[in-house]
């Protein structure tokens, strides 16, 4: 059976462009554009010419090898010709192979945020179409507020979507603007609209905002439109768009799909989605959700006994799909919520080889759940589990023994009268029976701490010398300045590696010595 194309638009360099806290550098979005490309993905949207310097500057050049590359902006404004209408000659002159116009669709908005007659916005999307297609551009039509608008005065947004279809349009996008369209009637109105244009000309450009633009995207596909535009990781204007990452592996691997629609990724690409959504958060100094469908670090991961246990008889039972077909990989967690299949996995993992009769695994695991009922969270320390286990099983060397460490915080006002927070750290341990004393300053007392902690552990140095802190998290377990506080660290390394420790005490600054003391343990253990 031949099977239908679906085309993926990516809007991650323009509405992705859009999420709050966010900003692109020209050099940022050379490296998007290439993933993207590369990926297989069709259209790549890399922003707004005449909007700002850095989309200025990005559209100098086409950025794609394949796929076509596309730029954005708004029809030509009411009074006035495309010639001389400098937003529009902006997109036509840009170094792109398509444009993709925002038309409003709303009459709404055509009153209110353009302030022109209903006739006027459609001569503004029929002559930006004719002047697209006449510089020898493809044309799309972005049709802002469509579900909204169809609700509001169903005549008007349809003749929007005709006249960019008439007018010579390759797509007219629906777009879910404000998200709050759900899939019952994302199905109902792009089955109206396709009594009018080919579902294999009309697109949908789902919002984030109900959590279901995702759920929009797939429901306009059963309906027929045949382009589906969404972001890497889902960023997007206020929550988002709908995510390319989860479409891209429901499109090949849900049977529904896979079976009737062919899209431009290939199958040898879809095991690189999980890098490519950690290293696009790694781009945006964020961390990863651990929790992102397909490829998040729990996706596949299980905690629950009675799970392992079965997902170590037949994956099948707890797996909608095979992780390594997305890049990921199944983790079986050593928890409170633990078995011995749990454990046994972990170890396994560890390249700790255990009999399952060793009468230890049965102290092991009930050391995890008491440590576990005092605030330890191995779960997400794998790096401090291993370490216990370790050191349980008796294969943990003392590489340096702490014979003490002091943090003092001193508020005081400087040479200049201002008034300053400072903390000094000492910290004491002994290495081949030499003792080594070792202080640092630093405005926190953890930061300090970890300075002198990493300052001189004397033929040591060396290892340790790349071991570089990525993230630092304190979780107060319960109220009170009294309560237990858990701090969860997560290390790198020159060559790439990653790992968490965990430290838990009723004081902030030991438990974070704790979970600094396993990192460098673990770093000298596995990674020197
Ligand atoms: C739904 C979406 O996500 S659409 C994408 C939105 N993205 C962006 O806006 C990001 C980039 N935008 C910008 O940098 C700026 O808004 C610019 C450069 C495009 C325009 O800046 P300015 O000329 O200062 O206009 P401003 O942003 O204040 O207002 C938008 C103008 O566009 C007009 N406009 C909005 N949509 C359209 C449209 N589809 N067709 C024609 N004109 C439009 C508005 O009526 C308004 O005109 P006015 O200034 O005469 O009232
Ligand atoms: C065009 C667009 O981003 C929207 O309507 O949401």
């Amino acid at each position: 059976m031949t099977k239908d194309r679906l085309y993926l638009f990516d809007t991650t360099l323009r509405d992705g462009a859009q999420t709050n806290g966010l900003d692109f550098s020209v050099e940022d979005k050379i490296l998007i554009a290439g993933i993207l490309d590369d990926l297989g993905i069709d259209y790549v949207e890399g922003g707004y010419p005449g909007a700002n310097p850095t989309d200025d500057a990005f559209f100098k050049e086409k950025r794609t090898k394949k796929a076509t590359f596309t730029a954005f902006g708004m029809t030509k404004r009411a009074g006035r010709s495309v010639e001389n209408d400098p937003g529009v000659q902006a997109l036509i002159n840009a170094a792109s192979d398509a444009i993709c116009f925002v038309a409003k669709s709303w009459d709404y908005h055509v009153d209110v945020a353009l302030g022109c007659t209903n006739e006027e916005n459609l001569e503004g999307i029929a002559e930006s179409v004719k002047a697209t297609n006449a510089a020898g551009k493809v044309a799309m039509v972005d049709c802002e507020h469509f579900f909204d608008g169809y609700k509001a005065n169903r005549a008007y947004a349809l003749d929007c979507v005709k006249t960019a279809y008439e007018a010579g349009a390759r797509w007219v996008i629906l777009c879910d603007t404000n998200g709050g369209t759900l899939p019952h009637e994302i199905t109902q109105i792009v089955e109206d609209v396709l009594t009018l244009v080919p579902g294999t000309h009309i697109g949908i450009h789902a919002h984030n905002d109900t959590e279901q633009a995702v759920a929009n995207s797939l429901a306009a596909v059963r309906a027929g439109v045949r382009q589906i535009q969404g972001t890497l990781n889902g960023i997007g204007e206020r929550c988002g768009n709908a995510n390319l990452i989860t479409l891209i592996p429901t499109l090949k691997l849900k049977e529904e799909f896979a079976d009737q629609f062919e899209i431009g990724v290939p199958d040898e690409k879809l095991v690189e989605l999980t890098s490519i959504s950690r290293g696009f958060d790694e781009l945006l100094n964020k961390a990863p959700d651990r929790h992102s469908p397909y490829v998040g670090a729990s996706a596949f991961a299980t905690k629950a006994g009675i799970h392992a246990s079965a997902i170590l008889k037949d994956p099948q039972t707890y797996e909608h799909v095979d992780p390594a077909l997305v890049g990921n990989h199944r983790k079986v967690l050593v928890s409170n919520q633990a078995g011995m299949s749990n454990l046994i996995d972990e170890l396994k993992r560890m390249g700790i080889v255990v009999e399952k009769s060793d009468p230890r695994l049965v102290d092991l695991l009930s050391i995890v759940k008491e440590r576990e009922a005092h605030g330890y969270a191995y779960e997400g320390a794998s790096a401090s589990l291993e370490l216990l286990a370790r050191r349980h099983l008796g294969s943990v060397p003392e590489y340096f023994k702490i014979e003490s460490f002091r943090v003092m915080v001193e508020r005081r006002h400087n040479a200049n009268g201002d008034l300053v927070t400072l903390s000094e750290a000492v910290v004491k341990i002994w290495l081949d029976g030499e003792k080594l004393m070792s202080v640092a300053e630093a405005t926190g007392p953890v930061n300090a701490l970890d300075l002198a902690l990493r300052k001189d552990l004397g033929r040591l140095q060396g290892k340790i010398d790349d071991l570089e802190l990525v993230d630092y998290k304190v979780r107060i377990l319960n109220g009170g300045t009294d309560a237990i506080t858990r701090v969860l660290i997560e290390s790198r390394d020159g060559a790439g590696h990653r790992w968490f420790t965990v430290g838990v005490s009723e004081n902030i600054v030991d438990a974070s010595f704790q979970a600094l003391l396993d990192s460098i343990t673990f770093k000298l253990l596995k990674y020197s």
